[in-house]
C-alpha cells in the first residue's frame, strides 16, 4: 500500500531496537513534529510502529527562584546567621538573627516557616537556635531545594520530582507537563521496510492552485487524524470588555432601555454645570479633568444656559439656595474629555439630543469616561461607564435598588451592597459595592441617585428621574475574577488572561 512521504521517512528513520522520540525523528527526517506525530499514528494504526507515551515534567525557574539561586534560600540565610550569632547552636534573640541575616519583608516569614519545616533548628519564646544535628535529613549546606534551584538557574535539568513539586508549591519554579511520544518499529514494520515501501505523494490540504490546475482530480488526500498534535493557533477574538459591554447592552435593552449617544469631548456645561456641580468643585480642577486646548463650544441652548446660571447662583424654588460663588459662562463652554457619561444624560433630559422625553422613559449608554486618576489595580485613566436613567412619576429608592438587583442578577451577582453617598446632583445618593469572587474584597462598582430639583427643574423635567453610573471594568472583575484592572486593558494587559477569559452570564 502506498504510504505518505512522511510515513516512509519515519519508517526509515525509526528503529526496531531503540525507541526514538518524535522530536528526534523530526530532527532526523527534517519534518515538523506534528507531521511526524500524525505519520506515527497512521503507521501505528496499520501495526507498523509502536508508539509509547510518557508524561514528562519540565521545570522553569521563576524570578523569585532566580533571586534565591543567587542570594541563597531565605531559610538557609537565616540558619547561617543564627549559627554565626549563636556560637554554633545557642539560642539567639529572633530580632538579632533576622537583622544579621539581611532578610527583609515577606522573606522573613518565608525563612521562618521553611526553617521550621526543614528542621534547621528550633524557635522557642522569641529565640531561635540553629541545630543541624536535630534532624539527620536537615543539612543546610546541602539543601536539595537550593541545589535544584542552582541547577535550573544554570539551565540544567532536575530529576527529583519531590523537590520540584515542593519548589513549585513555593512558587520558585513552574512545572509544566507534556506528553513525550517514542516510536519503535514493529516486526511488521521491519518486514514492510524489507519488502520496500512506496511513497505516494499525498496532499494534506486543497489549495486554490490545485483547483485551478485541475491537479485535485489526481491528488491523493491524507486522511484526517483527530488525535494528531496540531500547532496551537491563537486567533483573534472579542476582547473581554467588549464582550461584557455587548452583554450589558443586551441586558439593558431587555429591561426596556434605549441607547444614548454623544461626544467624548464635550462642553463643561453638559459634563458639570447642568448637574449643579459648583465650578470650584475638586473634580472640575485641572487635577482631575482632561481639559482640551481647543476653542470653546459656541452652540449651547441660550435659555438653558441662563437657567443653569440662575440655579448655580440662587438655587431653585422658594427655599432654594445657590452656591453664591462666581459662575463663568466661559468655563461652561470650555471643552474637556467627559469625566462621566452623565453629560449624555443631561443632553437627553434637556431635550437637546432630540429624543422624546415624556415619561415613562428609560435610557442607557455603555461608553468611555476619562479621569486623571492615579493608576492602580482598580483605576485606569479611562474606563467604560454604564450610564442609565429612568424617568417616571413617583420614583423611590426602592425602585433604584430593585433595578440594580435585577440588573446585576443577570450576571449572577446577587449580593450587592448600598452605601449612602453624596453627589451635588442627586439626593438621596448611593454607592454600590460588590464582593470580588477571588479576593473576597468589597469593591465599589457604581454610584447612583435620584436627581435633585436643582437639576430637573432647571432642565425642565417635571417628574422623577433616577440615574446611575456603573463601572464596566469593575463588573468584569466580578464576573471574570480578574484581580487587577490593568490586566484587562492598557499596556500591561495580560494576554494569556485575555485569550482565555470568558464572559459568563
Ligand atoms: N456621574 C456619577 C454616576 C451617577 C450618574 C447619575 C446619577 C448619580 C450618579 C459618577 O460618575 O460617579
Amino acid at each position: 500500500m502506498p504510504r505518505s512521504e512522511a510515513e516512509v521517512a519515519l519508517l526509515r528513520a525509526a528503529s526496531a531496537t531503540d525507541a526514538k522520540t518524535v522530536e528526534q525523528l523530526a530532527a532526523e527526517t527534517d519534518l515538523k513534529p506534528e507531521t511526524v506525530t500524525r505519520a506515527a499514528f497512521d503507521l501505528r494504526d496499520d501495526g507498523l510502529v509502536a508508539v509509547e507515551e510518557t508524561v514528562e515534567e519540565s521545570a522553569t525557574i521563576t524570578d523569585e527562584g532566580r533571586t534565591y539561586a543567587e542570594e541563597g534560600l531565605p531559610e538557609v540565610r537565616l540558619y547561617r546567621a543564627a549559627l554565626d550569632a549563636g556560637d554554633d547552636g545557642d539560642p539567639v534573640e529572633m530580632g538579632r538573627v533576622i537583622g544579621a541575616s539581611g532578610l527583609e519583608g515577606p522573606e522573613v516569614d518565608i525563612a521562618l516557616s521553611n526553617f521550621a519545616r526543614k528542621g534547621y533548628g528550633s524557635i522557642d519564646s522569641g529565640k531561635l537556635s540553629a541545630d543541624p544535628d536535630a534532624d539527620p535529613d536537615a543539612d543546610p549546606d546541602a539543601d536539595p531545594e537550593a541545589a535544584a534551584l542552582a541547577a535550573l538557574a544554570a539551565d540544567e535539568s532536575v530529576a527529583d520530582d519531590d523537590v520540584l513539586s515542593q519548589l513549585d508549591r513555593r512558587g520558585l519554579v513552574e512545572v509544566t507537563e507534556r506528553t513525550v511520544r517514542s516510536v519503535t518499529l514493529t516486526d511488521d514494520g521491519v518486514t514492510a521496510l524489507m519488502e520496500g515501501v512506496e511513497a505516494a505523494e499525498t496532499a494534506d490540504r486543497l489549495t486554490p492552485e490545485m483547483l485551478t490546475s485541475g491537479e485535485w482530480r489526481e491528488a491523493e488526500f491524507s486522511e484526517y487524524n483527530v488525535e494528531a498534535d496540531a500547532p496551537e493557533i491563537e486567533g483573534g477574538r472579542k476582547h473581554v470588555l467588549r464582550g461584557m459591554a455587548d452583554r450589558v447592552k443586551d441586558v439593558l435593552v431587555g429591561m426596556g432601555f434605549r441607547e444614548m449617544e454623544g461626544p467624548h469631548a464635550d462642553a463643561d456645561f453638559w459634563i458639570n454645570d447642568c448637574l449643579f456641580m459648583p465650578q470650584d468643585h475638586p473634580a472640575r480642577t485641572h487635577w482631575d479633568r482632561f481639559a482640551l486646548d481647543v476653542p470653546p463650544v459656541r452652540e449651547l441652548p441660550e435659555r438653558l444656559v441662563d437657567r443653569v446660571e440662575a440655579t448655580h447662583r440662587e438655587g431653585v424654588g422658594e427655599d432654594g439656595d445657590g452656591y453664591h460663588s462666581p459662575w463663568s459662562e466661559e468655563f461652561a463652554r470650555a471643552i474637556a474629555l467627559r469625566g462621566h457619561t452623565t453629560s449624555l444624560t443631561m443632553r437627553y433630559l434637556s431635550g437637546y439630543a432630540g429624543a422624546d422625553v415624556d415619561p415613562p422613559k428609560r435610557y442607557f449608554s455603555v461608553e468611555k469616561a476619562y479621569r486623571n486618576d492615579t493608576l492602580d489595580a482598580t483605576h485606569l485613566l479611562e474606563f467604560f461607564q454604564i450610564e442609565g436613567w429612568v424617568m417616571a412619576e413617583d420614583l423611590s429608592v426602592r425602585d433604584l435598588m430593585g433595578t440594580f438587583e435585577e440588573f446585576y442578577r443577570q450576571f449572577g451577582i446577587t449580593d450587592i451592597e448600598f452605601k449612602p453617598h453624596y453627589n451635588p446632583y442627586t439626593e438621596p445618593s448611593f454607592e454600590l459595592f460588590g464582593r470580588h469572587p477571588e479576593t473576597g474584597e468589597i469593591i465599589e462598582i457604581g454610584n447612583s441617585g435620584i436627581f435633585r430639583d436643582e437639576v430637573l427643574d432647571t432642565l425642565g423635567v417635571d417628574c422623577d428621574v433616577m440615574a446611575w453610573g456603573l463601572a464596566l471594568e469593575r463588573l468584569a472583575m466580578l464576573t471574570t475574577g480578574a484581580e487587577d484592572i490593568r490586566d484587562l486593558h492598557g499596556t500591561l494587559a495580560d494576554l494569556e488572561f485575555l485569550r482565555n477569559a470568558e464572559v459568563t452570564y
